[in-house]
């Protein structure tokens, strides 16, 4: 039996060595770091920030590189000139998307819109969202969801504030807010439903979201080396098979449920009433773009995941920045008194005439890009970039993290300056390669001009309402700027700040719309 085990592991190993000598030989690969044989170059990357290592290979290999996860090539770029190439001459080719295991299983191999390839599914659902869930249209009907959110997050830190910051002392959490604002508006976005009270208590059916949210991250989160090599897959599935069903499971009891309960409100209010919420016009669309259920349940949770953390992420990094730098953040209240004044809020029609608030959202996008490698995209025919083969099948990176601190094109591009952009507009919507947030070409984010609107809104709400300092005992450079690893960039250490208002205490006050 050892011996039959023996011969077996063998040839395994004789293949693998065949097959990257193959690539390495008939492809002129980019350079990168050597692979070992099986489990390429995977002993380096986990658990360390995927992309800090991407970045210290590509000092040492160039903008290009190759890395092996296992026996499967994945190449990474990190500069402008070679996104461009990849995101604009070579979109198309590199539109379909790399799935592990695991999230083929939740996305049924791509019935989705996130997780799809390109091909005519992509393409329909794709234009589900441009024309009907994010045209400037809807994304103004939905605005009051995103007002009263960022209200209720005012009222509440205002409330924490008189009442000792909420028992915590040293200053507010942060976090705790955005992460509220964030959920109450992608649920209400997306389903129509607010599961937290007024007075911040969840009802069951928003512990059971909560839930199953949790769980499908926390699997995700768990698979490591063993997803990248095809022969280990076995293991991957130990015991993980089980639970994933049933997580599996219980969402989809969930969502139906939600959706059987649009369907009987829908039929009593035939005309009128019906909110442009993605559930209700998704369900008006089914018939017309032919969209099965089961896509319609998965696009659903598509915008639920991808729309919760990004927003709240990029709001913490920039009020980080601006805690420990007064002068920015007094030059962006000194702006939003002289446009709004001190006796009223702000709305998000102020933001066209508030230039430096811009500029600080964009200076943080580009620091703290919340996806630091947008997500993994994958060749469908061979082609080439920066001279180099990139054969079908490859999966590519964007480290828009790196690109956006590359030194050759920003000046100081460590240092957090918002006024870089005031004589230098700089698109953030993946028309200029120097900067990608969110992406560009085909499977750009479709939710951009909607998550600039919030992400703008929440930084400005915060500013106008309050002066914002780090907590006494806690010096401005000791703040903790260190990143979370994962596919999205937390704020390792979550920000504490104090905060003074500015603006008369019945300004804090809201009424809810719903
Ligand atoms: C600051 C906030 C956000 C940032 C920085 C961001 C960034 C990104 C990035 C980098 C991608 C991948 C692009 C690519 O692979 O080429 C993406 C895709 C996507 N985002 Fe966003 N996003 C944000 C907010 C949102 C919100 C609020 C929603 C929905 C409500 C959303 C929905 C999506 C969807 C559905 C995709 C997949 C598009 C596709 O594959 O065709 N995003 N986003």
């Amino acid at each position: 039996m050892a011996s039959l085990i023996l011969l077996f592991m063998s040839i395994i190993f004789f293949l693998i060595i065949i097959h990257i000598l193959y690539h390495r030989l008939r492809y002129n690969l980019p350079p990168g770091p050597r692979p070992w044989p099986i489990i390429g170059n995977l002993d380096k990357l986990n658990p360390v920030h995927k992309r800090q290592r991407f970045a210290e290979w590509s000092n040492t290999y160039g903008p290009i590189i190759s890395v092996w996860f296992g026996s499967t090539l994945n190449v990474v770029i990190s500069n402008s000139e070679l996104a461009k190439q990849g995101l604009k001459d070579n979109d198309q080719q590199l539109a379909d998307r790399y799935r592990n295991r695991t999230s083929a299983l939740i996305f049924k191999n791509g019935q989705d819109l996130i997780w799809a390839d390109y091909g005519s599914h992509y393409v329909k659902v794709r234009k589900v969202c441009t024309l009907e869930l994010f045209s400037p249209k809807s994304i103004e009907a939905l605005r009051p969801i995103r007002e009263d959110e960022i209200r209720a997050m005012i009222e509440s830190i205002y409330k924490d504030l008189n009442n000792n910051y909420g028992g915590g002392g040293g200053g507010l959490v942060l976090r705790k807010y955005l992460g509220s604002v964030a959920f109450n508006n992608i649920t209400r976005l997306v389903f129509g439903k607010k599961f937290v009270s007024k007075q911040g208590v969840i009802d069951e059916q928003g512990l059971e979201f909560k839930e199953v949210l949790a769980n499908e991250f926390m699997l995700g989160a768990s698979l490591g080396l063993v997803e990248h090599i095809w022969w280990l897959n076995w293991m991957s599935r130990l015991g993980n098979d089980v639970t994933l069903s049933e997580i599996l499971a219980r969402k989809d009891r969930l969502t139906r449920s939600i959706i059987e309960e649009h369907k009987a409100k829908n039929m009593k209010n035939i005309n009128g009433g019906v909110k442009q919420h993605f559930v209700d016009a998704l369900l008006g669309l089914q018939e017309k773009y032919e969209l099965s259920e089961e896509t319609i349940m998965l696009l659903l949770w598509n915008m639920t995941t991808a729309g919760m953390d990004t927003v709240a992420i990029t709001v913490e990094w920039a009020m980080a920045e601006l805690v420990k730098n007064p002068k920015a953040q007094k030059k962006a209240q000194q702006e939003m008194d002289r446009v709004i004044g001190l006796d009223r809020v702000m709305i998000e029609s102020d933001i066209s005439n508030l230039s430096y608030l811009q500029c600080i959202v964009k200076e943080a996008m580009r620091l703290h890009p919340p996806t630091p490698l947008m997500l993994p995209h994958r060749a469908n025919s061979h082609i080439k970039i920066g001279g180099y083969d990139i054969p079908e099948g490859t999966v590519v990176h964007f480290n828009v993290w790196a690109i956006a601190r590359d030194p050759s094109i920003w000046d100081d591009p460590l240092e957090f300056k918002p006024e870089r952009f005031i004589h230098n507009d700089v698109d953030t919507k993946g028309h200029d390669f120097r900067m990608l947030p969110f992406g560009a070409g085909r499977r750009i984010c479709p939710a951009a001009q909607l998550a600039v609107n919030l992400v703008t809104l929440m930084i400005g709400h915060m500013l106008h309402h309050f002066k914002w300092t780090q907590p006494e005992a806690v010096r401005q450079e000791e703040i903790d700027m260190s990143e979370s690893p994962g596919l999205v960039c937390y704020m390792l250490t979550p920000l504490q700040a104090v905060p003074k208002p500015r603006l008369p205490a019945h300004l804090h006050e809201f009424e809810t719309w719903d």
